[in-house]
């Protein structure tokens, strides 16, 4: 890690759960991970996809988390969202240890607690917008706060659209309609991988406008994952990602800075 790094981010050995049913809860942090560890195979096909990394993620920031093709971003994200669990160490999500959960329990709790945008959106064809954004809440037996949901899908400009069936759409408003799902039970952290990416740059920059408004007006939490640099500096922190652990956190950088560090890993 670099001379950067905040408080924030430093190696966990403050926090020291090693014990995950008694980790202490911080109300302030949305998602830590403690020494999380994540090996695939073993043997010759052995792969040290994370290797001991740590972080916490405070409430009401946007993470972005970078670097080169198979630096570790997506099994972090996976890991700390709840998808996939650790080898070793511990990830907890708005105060709850998940790393220790079976598949069902880390569903509910994801429920409870997550919200995803994918790049392909991931819409459910068959549903129309409303019955899409909406699905989350019924899912989690959770009663809408209609008042929310109201100014979530003002703000993401599918008012007149809540009828349609996501075909219906172009691709930004498909973006559009699967951010406002995630944010529709105001989850403790949405996770986001390549949101961008499939859409053009006037598009992707009124998605980012979006995602960064939800952070600062909002209070929301947004971790993600991106190659473009220029997605990337509309977050608060970047994490660089390098073999499988964090080689930079960067606060506050603006894509040129960012697609210059970048390069450096690409040499
Ligand atoms: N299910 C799996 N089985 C075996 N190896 C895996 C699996 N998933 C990921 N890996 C390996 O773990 C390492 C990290 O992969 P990961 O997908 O997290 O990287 P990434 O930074 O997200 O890459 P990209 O930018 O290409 O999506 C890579 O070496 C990858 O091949």
């Amino acid at each position: 890690m670099t001379a950067s790094v905040t408080k924030l981010f430093e190696r966990a050995t403050t926090i020291g759960p090693r014990h995950p049913s008694t980790a202490p809860v911080d109300e302030d942090v949305a998602v830590q991970l403690t020494e999380v560890t994540k090996t695939y195979g073993s043997g010759d096909s052995r792969v040290d996809a994370l290797q001991t990394v740590s972080l916490r993620i405070p409430r009401g920031r946007f993470l972005a988390i970078m670097g080169r093709s198979g630096s570790g971003k997506s099994t972090m994200l996976h890991c700390a969202a709840g998808l996939d669990v650790p080898t070793t160490g511990t990830v907890s999500i708005g105060g709850t240890t998940v790393s220790n959960l079976n598949e069902t329990q880390r569903t509910v709790i994801r429920r409870q607690h997550v919200g995803f945008i994918f790049q392909s959106y991931n819409l459910i064809p068959s549903l129309s917008v409303e019955d899409n954004i909406t699905l989350p809440l019924r899912l989690a037996d959770a009663k809408p706060d209609r008042e929310w949901l109201a100014a979530v899908v003002d703000r993401v400009g599918l008012t007149g659209y809540l009828r349609r069936m996501p075909s219906e759409l172009s691709g930004g408003q498909q973006q559009r309609a699967a951010i406002a799902r995630a944010v529709a039970s105001r989850p403790d952290v949405i996770f986001a991988d390549e949101p961008t990416g499939a859409l053009d740059l006037s598009t992707a920059t009124a998605v980012l406008d979006l995602l960064r408004e939800l952070v600062s007006e909002f209070g929301q939490t947004v971790v993600m994952v991106t190659h473009d640099p220029l997605a990337a500096s509309y977050a608060d922190d970047t994490v660089v990602m390098l073999d499988g652990r964090i080689d930079q956190v960067l606060r506050s950088p603006d894509a040129a800075t960012l697609a210059a560090v970048l390069g450096g890993y690409h040499r």
